[in-house]
Protein backbone atom coordinates (compact mmCIF):
# COMPACT_ATOMS: atom_id res chain seq x y z
CA UNK A 1 0.00 0.00 0.00
CA UNK A 2 1.12 3.69 -0.80
CA UNK A 3 -0.25 6.56 0.94
CA UNK A 4 1.74 8.86 -0.87
CA UNK A 5 0.71 11.27 -3.52
CA UNK A 6 2.76 12.05 -6.54
CA UNK A 7 4.24 15.32 -7.79
CA UNK A 8 1.92 15.13 -10.05
CA UNK A 9 -0.88 15.00 -8.01
CA UNK A 10 0.26 17.55 -5.85
CA UNK A 11 1.24 20.06 -8.32
CA UNK A 12 -2.45 19.52 -9.80
CA UNK A 13 -3.96 19.88 -6.22
CA UNK A 14 -1.82 23.04 -5.38
CA UNK A 15 -2.90 24.32 -8.80
CA UNK A 16 -6.73 23.82 -7.70
CA UNK A 17 -6.33 25.37 -4.55
CA UNK A 18 -4.27 28.85 -5.79
CA UNK A 19 -7.00 28.98 -8.82
CA UNK A 20 -9.66 28.56 -5.83
CA UNK A 21 -8.23 31.26 -4.02
CA UNK A 22 -7.34 33.86 -6.60
CA UNK A 23 -10.27 33.29 -9.15
CA UNK A 24 -13.52 31.51 -7.71
CA UNK A 25 -13.16 33.00 -4.24
CA UNK A 26 -13.62 36.61 -5.30
CA UNK A 27 -18.00 36.93 -5.88
CA UNK A 28 -18.64 33.57 -4.34
CA UNK A 29 -21.03 35.40 -1.96
CA UNK A 30 -22.20 37.61 -5.02
CA UNK A 31 -22.80 34.58 -7.72
CA UNK A 32 -24.89 32.44 -4.75
CA UNK A 33 -26.99 35.44 -3.89
CA UNK A 34 -27.89 36.40 -7.16
CA UNK A 35 -27.36 32.96 -8.69
CA UNK A 36 -25.41 33.76 -11.42
CA UNK A 37 -23.29 31.17 -13.34
CA UNK A 38 -19.84 31.51 -12.81
CA UNK A 39 -19.42 31.81 -16.53
CA UNK A 40 -16.01 33.84 -16.44
CA UNK A 41 -14.30 31.32 -14.11
CA UNK A 42 -15.54 27.85 -15.84
CA UNK A 43 -13.71 29.62 -19.33
CA UNK A 44 -10.33 29.91 -17.25
CA UNK A 45 -11.09 26.64 -15.87
CA UNK A 46 -10.78 24.81 -19.17
CA UNK A 47 -7.92 27.00 -20.15
CA UNK A 48 -6.10 25.22 -17.19
CA UNK A 49 -7.12 22.28 -18.29
CA UNK A 50 -9.76 21.03 -15.66
CA UNK A 51 -12.99 20.76 -17.95
CA UNK A 52 -11.38 17.19 -19.49
CA UNK A 53 -9.09 16.52 -16.93
CA UNK A 54 -8.58 12.54 -17.73
CA UNK A 55 -9.85 12.86 -21.57
CA UNK A 56 -6.82 11.14 -23.63
CA UNK A 57 -4.63 14.06 -24.53
CA UNK A 58 -5.28 13.07 -28.54
CA UNK A 59 -8.95 14.35 -27.50
CA UNK A 60 -7.89 17.60 -26.10
CA UNK A 61 -8.19 16.00 -22.67
CA UNK A 62 -4.83 16.60 -19.35
CA UNK A 63 -4.58 12.71 -19.49
CA UNK A 64 -4.57 12.26 -15.98
CA UNK A 65 -5.29 9.92 -13.30
CA UNK A 66 -8.76 10.14 -11.28
CA UNK A 67 -7.10 10.84 -8.32
CA UNK A 68 -5.64 14.07 -9.78
CA UNK A 69 -9.11 14.95 -10.47
CA UNK A 70 -10.71 14.32 -7.38
CA UNK A 71 -7.82 16.31 -5.39
CA UNK A 72 -8.72 19.18 -7.79
CA UNK A 73 -12.61 18.54 -7.54
CA UNK A 74 -12.24 18.74 -3.55
CA UNK A 75 -10.14 22.23 -4.01
CA UNK A 76 -12.13 23.84 -6.34
CA UNK A 77 -15.02 22.59 -3.78
CA UNK A 78 -13.89 24.15 -0.83
CA UNK A 79 -14.56 27.55 -2.44
CA UNK A 80 -17.36 27.26 -4.64
CA UNK A 81 -19.38 23.79 -5.66
CA UNK A 82 -21.13 25.36 -8.82
CA UNK A 83 -18.51 25.82 -9.83
CA UNK A 84 -17.29 22.86 -9.34
CA UNK A 85 -20.54 20.38 -10.51
CA UNK A 86 -20.30 22.37 -13.89
CA UNK A 87 -16.76 20.95 -13.92
CA UNK A 88 -18.03 17.23 -12.32
CA UNK A 89 -20.52 17.21 -14.90
CA UNK A 90 -18.57 17.38 -18.09
CA UNK A 91 -15.63 15.41 -16.62
CA UNK A 92 -17.49 12.48 -15.31
CA UNK A 93 -20.85 12.30 -17.16
CA UNK A 94 -20.18 13.25 -20.57
CA UNK A 95 -16.58 13.26 -21.32
CA UNK A 96 -15.98 10.15 -19.78
CA UNK A 97 -18.87 8.90 -21.43
CA UNK A 98 -18.07 10.10 -24.58
CA UNK A 99 -14.95 8.76 -24.76
CA UNK A 100 -15.52 5.12 -23.49
CA UNK A 101 -18.85 4.19 -25.59
CA UNK A 102 -18.86 7.04 -28.22
CA UNK A 103 -18.27 6.51 -31.99
CA UNK A 104 -14.39 7.74 -33.43
CA UNK A 105 -16.82 10.19 -35.15
CA UNK A 106 -18.39 11.69 -31.89
CA UNK A 107 -15.16 11.92 -30.13
CA UNK A 108 -14.03 14.10 -33.01
CA UNK A 109 -16.46 16.37 -33.18
CA UNK A 110 -17.95 16.33 -29.85
CA UNK A 111 -15.19 15.31 -27.27
CA UNK A 112 -12.62 17.54 -28.60
CA UNK A 113 -14.18 20.91 -27.55
CA UNK A 114 -15.62 19.45 -24.22
CA UNK A 115 -12.37 18.26 -23.24
CA UNK A 116 -10.75 21.94 -24.02
CA UNK A 117 -13.24 23.52 -22.25
CA UNK A 118 -14.23 25.28 -25.39
CA UNK A 119 -18.09 24.49 -25.12
CA UNK A 120 -19.93 22.77 -21.96
CA UNK A 121 -21.76 19.40 -21.71
CA UNK A 122 -24.91 18.33 -19.75
CA UNK A 123 -26.17 14.71 -19.05
CA UNK A 124 -30.01 14.26 -18.97
CA UNK A 125 -31.39 11.57 -17.37
CA UNK A 126 -34.21 12.63 -14.95
CA UNK A 127 -37.55 13.30 -15.87
CA UNK A 128 -40.70 15.40 -13.79
CA UNK A 129 -41.79 11.52 -13.33
CA UNK A 130 -38.62 9.69 -13.55
CA UNK A 131 -35.53 10.41 -10.83
CA UNK A 132 -34.68 7.75 -9.13
CA UNK A 133 -36.28 5.57 -11.23
CA UNK A 134 -34.66 6.03 -14.24
CA UNK A 135 -36.28 3.07 -15.71
CA UNK A 136 -39.66 5.13 -16.20
CA UNK A 137 -38.52 7.40 -19.23
CA UNK A 138 -40.97 9.09 -20.74
CA UNK A 139 -39.22 10.96 -23.12
CA UNK A 140 -39.16 9.14 -26.40
CA UNK A 141 -36.81 8.73 -29.55
CA UNK A 142 -39.01 6.91 -32.58
CA UNK A 143 -36.52 6.01 -35.51
CA UNK A 144 -37.82 7.30 -38.78
CA UNK A 145 -35.07 6.39 -41.55
CA UNK A 146 -31.72 8.41 -41.07
CA UNK A 147 -33.49 10.44 -37.98
CA UNK A 148 -35.19 9.72 -34.59
CA UNK A 149 -37.52 11.88 -33.52
CA UNK A 150 -36.76 12.94 -29.91
CA UNK A 151 -40.09 13.89 -27.71
CA UNK A 152 -40.27 14.36 -23.92
CA UNK A 153 -38.89 16.79 -21.11
CA UNK A 154 -35.65 16.57 -18.80
CA UNK A 155 -35.60 17.60 -15.54
CA UNK A 156 -33.24 19.30 -13.30
CA UNK A 157 -30.32 19.65 -15.59
CA UNK A 158 -27.09 20.73 -14.45
CA UNK A 159 -25.59 23.33 -17.54
CA UNK A 160 -28.96 23.35 -18.82
CA UNK A 161 -28.66 26.55 -20.44
CA UNK A 162 -24.94 27.04 -21.04
CA UNK A 163 -24.16 24.05 -22.20
CA UNK A 164 -23.80 23.28 -26.08
CA UNK A 165 -23.84 19.61 -26.22
CA UNK A 166 -26.50 17.36 -24.17
CA UNK A 167 -26.20 13.80 -24.00
CA UNK A 168 -29.89 12.64 -23.59
CA UNK A 169 -31.56 9.18 -22.56
CA UNK A 170 -34.84 8.37 -24.15
CA UNK A 171 -37.16 5.23 -25.07
CA UNK A 172 -36.57 3.77 -28.49
CA UNK A 173 -38.82 0.76 -27.18
CA UNK A 174 -41.04 1.21 -24.21
CA UNK A 175 -41.74 -2.44 -24.70
CA UNK A 176 -38.22 -3.80 -23.81
CA UNK A 177 -38.32 -1.57 -20.64
CA UNK A 178 -34.93 -0.61 -19.11
CA UNK A 179 -33.72 -2.22 -22.64
CA UNK A 180 -35.86 -0.53 -24.87
CA UNK A 181 -34.03 3.01 -23.53
CA UNK A 182 -30.96 4.71 -25.75
CA UNK A 183 -28.78 7.16 -25.61
CA UNK A 184 -27.72 10.19 -28.14
CA UNK A 185 -25.76 13.31 -28.43
CA UNK A 186 -27.94 16.71 -29.05
CA UNK A 187 -27.12 19.48 -29.72
CA UNK A 188 -28.20 23.31 -28.29
CA UNK A 189 -30.01 25.44 -31.31
CA UNK A 190 -31.63 22.20 -33.01
CA UNK A 191 -35.41 23.04 -34.21
CA UNK A 192 -37.86 21.96 -31.32
CA UNK A 193 -35.16 21.93 -28.30
CA UNK A 194 -36.21 24.14 -25.66
CA UNK A 195 -34.57 25.27 -22.38
CA UNK A 196 -36.82 25.60 -19.30
CA UNK A 197 -36.96 27.80 -16.54
CA UNK A 198 -34.07 28.42 -14.97
CA UNK A 199 -34.52 26.66 -10.96
CA UNK A 200 -34.17 28.90 -8.21
CA UNK A 201 -32.42 27.05 -5.37
CA UNK A 202 -31.19 26.42 -1.46
CA UNK A 203 -27.78 25.94 -2.79
CA UNK A 204 -25.48 25.81 -5.54
CA UNK A 205 -27.23 28.40 -6.85
CA UNK A 206 -24.63 29.66 -9.22
CA UNK A 207 -24.94 25.93 -10.85
CA UNK A 208 -27.23 26.23 -13.80
CA UNK A 209 -30.18 24.63 -13.65
CA UNK A 210 -32.82 23.87 -16.00
CA UNK A 211 -35.50 21.84 -17.45
CA UNK A 212 -35.20 20.96 -21.46
CA UNK A 213 -38.45 20.12 -23.66
CA UNK A 214 -38.08 18.44 -26.67
CA UNK A 215 -40.69 18.66 -29.70
CA UNK A 216 -40.09 16.36 -32.61
CA UNK A 217 -36.28 17.23 -32.69
CA UNK A 218 -34.84 15.44 -35.71
CA UNK A 219 -31.58 13.85 -34.40
CA UNK A 220 -29.45 11.89 -36.68
CA UNK A 221 -29.21 8.09 -36.13
CA UNK A 222 -24.88 8.70 -36.08
CA UNK A 223 -25.60 10.76 -32.88
CA UNK A 224 -27.01 7.69 -30.73
CA UNK A 225 -24.22 6.30 -28.23
CA UNK A 226 -23.81 2.89 -29.24
CA UNK A 227 -26.08 0.04 -29.89
CA UNK A 228 -30.07 0.64 -29.74
CA UNK A 229 -31.00 -0.61 -26.01
CA UNK A 230 -27.78 0.57 -24.34
CA UNK A 231 -28.86 3.16 -23.07
CA UNK A 232 -29.42 2.71 -19.54
CA UNK A 233 -26.76 0.68 -18.75
CA UNK A 234 -24.52 3.74 -20.16
CA UNK A 235 -26.78 6.02 -17.84
CA UNK A 236 -25.90 3.64 -14.88
CA UNK A 237 -21.80 3.31 -15.70
CA UNK A 238 -21.53 7.08 -16.32
CA UNK A 239 -23.08 7.55 -13.28
CA UNK A 240 -20.90 4.97 -11.09
CA UNK A 241 -17.75 7.51 -12.14
CA UNK A 242 -19.57 10.69 -11.54
CA UNK A 243 -20.66 9.73 -8.04
CA UNK A 244 -16.83 9.65 -7.65
CA UNK A 245 -16.77 13.70 -8.81
CA UNK A 246 -19.45 14.40 -6.26
CA UNK A 247 -18.49 12.57 -3.15
CA UNK A 248 -15.10 14.66 -3.98
CA UNK A 249 -17.55 17.48 -3.95
CA UNK A 250 -19.10 16.92 -0.84
CA UNK A 251 -15.41 15.85 0.71
CA UNK A 252 -14.33 19.79 -0.37
CA UNK A 253 -17.27 21.24 0.90
CA UNK A 254 -16.87 19.36 3.97
CA UNK A 255 -12.91 20.50 4.17
CA UNK A 256 -13.52 23.93 3.52
CA UNK A 257 -16.20 24.44 6.03
CA UNK A 258 -14.23 22.69 8.95
CA UNK A 259 -11.07 24.96 7.31
CA UNK A 260 -12.87 28.06 7.90
CA UNK A 261 -14.36 27.29 11.76
CA UNK A 262 -10.35 25.88 12.70
CA UNK A 263 -9.29 28.99 11.56
CA UNK A 264 -12.55 30.96 13.48
CA UNK A 265 -11.61 28.61 16.53
CA UNK A 266 -8.48 29.85 17.11
CA UNK A 267 -9.42 33.70 17.23
CA UNK A 268 -12.66 33.81 18.58
CA UNK A 269 -12.69 34.66 22.11
CA UNK A 270 -15.12 33.71 24.69
CA UNK A 271 -14.73 34.16 28.64
CA UNK A 272 -11.60 35.47 28.32
CA UNK A 273 -9.91 32.68 26.03
CA UNK A 274 -9.80 31.51 22.47
CA UNK A 275 -13.08 29.42 21.97
CA UNK A 276 -10.42 26.61 20.44
CA UNK A 277 -9.33 26.58 24.39
CA UNK A 278 -12.92 24.76 25.37
CA UNK A 279 -13.45 21.44 25.20
CA UNK A 280 -16.58 21.46 23.47
CA UNK A 281 -15.20 22.84 20.13
CA UNK A 282 -11.90 21.01 20.58
CA UNK A 283 -14.24 17.71 20.25
CA UNK A 284 -16.49 19.38 17.50
CA UNK A 285 -12.96 20.22 15.32
CA UNK A 286 -11.56 16.66 16.35
CA UNK A 287 -14.77 14.82 15.33
CA UNK A 288 -14.93 17.08 11.83
CA UNK A 289 -11.04 16.33 11.13
CA UNK A 290 -11.61 12.94 11.84
CA UNK A 291 -14.89 12.26 9.65
CA UNK A 292 -13.49 14.44 6.72
CA UNK A 293 -10.51 11.92 6.88
CA UNK A 294 -12.03 8.98 6.45
CA UNK A 295 -14.38 10.34 3.59
CA UNK A 296 -11.19 11.27 1.94
CA UNK A 297 -9.67 7.97 2.23
CA UNK A 298 -13.22 6.35 0.81
CA UNK A 299 -12.95 9.19 -2.08
CA UNK A 300 -9.48 8.33 -2.71
CA UNK A 301 -9.99 4.47 -2.78
CA UNK A 302 -12.53 4.46 -5.06
CA UNK A 303 -10.66 6.51 -7.55
CA UNK A 304 -8.03 4.87 -6.93
CA UNK A 305 -9.88 1.52 -8.29
CA UNK A 306 -11.11 3.01 -11.23
CA UNK A 307 -7.55 4.15 -12.38
CA UNK A 308 -6.40 0.37 -11.77
CA UNK A 309 -9.27 -0.99 -13.97
CA UNK A 310 -10.62 -2.55 -11.29
CA UNK A 311 -14.39 -2.70 -10.49
CA UNK A 312 -15.39 0.42 -8.34
CA UNK A 313 -19.26 0.87 -8.14
CA UNK A 314 -19.59 -0.42 -4.86
CA UNK A 315 -16.92 1.68 -3.65
CA UNK A 316 -18.37 5.21 -5.22
CA UNK A 317 -21.53 4.50 -4.16
CA UNK A 318 -19.96 4.53 -0.71
CA UNK A 319 -17.97 7.02 -0.90
CA UNK A 320 -20.81 9.40 -2.12
CA UNK A 321 -23.02 7.91 0.84
CA UNK A 322 -20.41 8.50 3.38
CA UNK A 323 -18.96 11.86 2.00
CA UNK A 324 -22.04 13.67 1.18
CA UNK A 325 -23.19 12.71 4.87
CA UNK A 326 -20.43 14.34 6.47
CA UNK A 327 -21.15 17.34 4.41
CA UNK A 328 -23.86 17.49 5.77
CA UNK A 329 -22.29 17.11 9.43
CA UNK A 330 -19.75 19.23 9.20
CA UNK A 331 -20.87 22.33 7.41
CA UNK A 332 -23.94 22.23 10.41
CA UNK A 333 -20.97 22.09 12.89
CA UNK A 334 -19.04 24.81 11.12
CA UNK A 335 -21.61 26.99 11.32
CA UNK A 336 -22.48 26.24 15.19
CA UNK A 337 -18.77 27.02 15.66
CA UNK A 338 -18.69 30.73 14.46
CA UNK A 339 -21.98 31.55 16.67
CA UNK A 340 -24.36 34.02 15.39
CA UNK A 341 -21.91 34.85 12.38
CA UNK A 342 -21.75 31.47 11.11
CA UNK A 343 -25.83 32.65 10.30
CA UNK A 344 -24.87 35.59 8.15
CA UNK A 345 -23.54 35.37 4.42
CA UNK A 346 -20.29 37.63 4.89
CA UNK A 347 -19.01 34.31 6.79
CA UNK A 348 -19.41 31.64 4.01
CA UNK A 349 -20.13 28.19 6.08
CA UNK A 350 -23.71 29.31 5.75
CA UNK A 351 -23.69 28.56 2.05
CA UNK A 352 -21.28 25.53 2.09
CA UNK A 353 -24.19 24.57 4.76
CA UNK A 354 -26.92 24.62 1.59
CA UNK A 355 -24.90 23.52 -0.93
CA UNK A 356 -23.73 20.55 1.49
CA UNK A 357 -27.48 19.05 1.20
CA UNK A 358 -27.47 18.51 -2.86
CA UNK A 359 -24.45 15.79 -2.25
CA UNK A 360 -26.77 13.95 -0.89
CA UNK A 361 -29.74 14.20 -3.55
CA UNK A 362 -28.44 14.40 -7.34
CA UNK A 363 -26.88 11.57 -9.29
CA UNK A 364 -28.55 8.95 -6.80
CA UNK A 365 -30.03 9.70 -3.69
CA UNK A 366 -28.72 8.43 -0.68
CA UNK A 367 -31.01 5.87 -0.36
CA UNK A 368 -30.46 4.71 -3.77
CA UNK A 369 -26.85 4.68 -2.85
CA UNK A 370 -28.04 2.31 0.16
CA UNK A 371 -29.61 0.26 -2.24
CA UNK A 372 -26.42 0.02 -4.52
CA UNK A 373 -23.92 -1.22 -1.57
CA UNK A 374 -26.50 -3.47 -0.61
CA UNK A 375 -27.17 -5.64 -3.48
CA UNK A 376 -22.98 -5.63 -4.02
CA UNK A 377 -23.52 -7.17 -0.43
CA UNK A 378 -25.97 -9.54 -0.95
CA UNK A 379 -25.23 -10.93 -4.33
C1 LIG B 1 -29.65 20.88 -8.41
C2 LIG B 1 -29.91 19.59 -9.11
C3 LIG B 1 -29.13 19.22 -10.21
C4 LIG B 1 -29.37 18.03 -10.89
N1 LIG B 1 -28.64 17.74 -12.03
C5 LIG B 1 -29.04 16.70 -12.81
C6 LIG B 1 -28.44 16.49 -14.09
O1 LIG B 1 -27.54 17.21 -14.51
N2 LIG B 1 -28.91 15.48 -14.86
C7 LIG B 1 -29.91 14.65 -14.43
O2 LIG B 1 -30.29 13.75 -15.18
N3 LIG B 1 -30.48 14.82 -13.21
C8 LIG B 1 -30.08 15.82 -12.39
N4 LIG B 1 -30.68 16.03 -11.17
C9 LIG B 1 -31.76 15.12 -10.75
C10 LIG B 1 -31.39 14.24 -9.58
O3 LIG B 1 -30.48 13.27 -9.98
C11 LIG B 1 -32.71 13.68 -9.02
O4 LIG B 1 -33.36 14.74 -8.36
C12 LIG B 1 -32.46 12.53 -8.07
O5 LIG B 1 -32.01 11.40 -8.78
C13 LIG B 1 -33.75 12.15 -7.30
O6 LIG B 1 -34.83 12.02 -8.16
P1 LIG B 1 -36.22 12.76 -7.80
O7 LIG B 1 -35.91 14.17 -7.52
O8 LIG B 1 -37.19 12.43 -8.86
O9 LIG B 1 -36.68 12.09 -6.44
P2 LIG B 1 -37.50 10.69 -6.29
O10 LIG B 1 -36.87 9.64 -7.11
O11 LIG B 1 -38.93 10.97 -6.49
O12 LIG B 1 -37.23 10.41 -4.76
C14 LIG B 1 -37.91 11.05 -3.67
C15 LIG B 1 -37.44 10.40 -2.38
O13 LIG B 1 -37.79 9.00 -2.39
C16 LIG B 1 -36.62 8.23 -2.19
N5 LIG B 1 -36.72 6.97 -2.95
C17 LIG B 1 -37.02 6.81 -4.26
N6 LIG B 1 -36.99 5.51 -4.59
C18 LIG B 1 -36.67 4.83 -3.46
C19 LIG B 1 -36.49 3.44 -3.16
N7 LIG B 1 -36.60 2.49 -4.09
N8 LIG B 1 -36.16 3.12 -1.88
C20 LIG B 1 -36.00 4.07 -0.94
N9 LIG B 1 -36.17 5.39 -1.17
C21 LIG B 1 -36.48 5.76 -2.41
C22 LIG B 1 -35.47 9.08 -2.70
O14 LIG B 1 -34.23 8.69 -2.14
C23 LIG B 1 -35.92 10.46 -2.21
O15 LIG B 1 -35.61 10.60 -0.85
C24 LIG B 1 -30.40 17.18 -10.44
C25 LIG B 1 -31.16 17.53 -9.32
C26 LIG B 1 -30.95 18.72 -8.68
C27 LIG B 1 -31.85 19.09 -7.51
Amino acid sequence: MNFEYTEEHLAVRDAAREFAQSELLPGVIERDTEAKFPADQIKKMGELGFMGMMVNPKYNGGGMDTISYVLAMEELSKIDASASVAMSVNNSLVCWGLEKYGSEAQKEKYLKPLASGEVLGAFCLSEPEAGSDATSQKTEARREGDFYILNGTKNWITNGNTASVYLVIAQTDVAKGHKGISAFIVEKGWEGFVVGKKEDKLGIRGSDTHSLMFTDVKVPVENRIGEEGFGFNFAMETLNGGRIGIAAQALGIAAGAYELALAYAKERKAFGKPISQHQAIQFKLADMATSIEAARLLVLKSAWLKDQGKDYAHASAMAKLYASQVAMDVTVEAVQVHGGYGFVKEYHVERLMRDAKITQIYEGTSEIQRIVISRGLLR
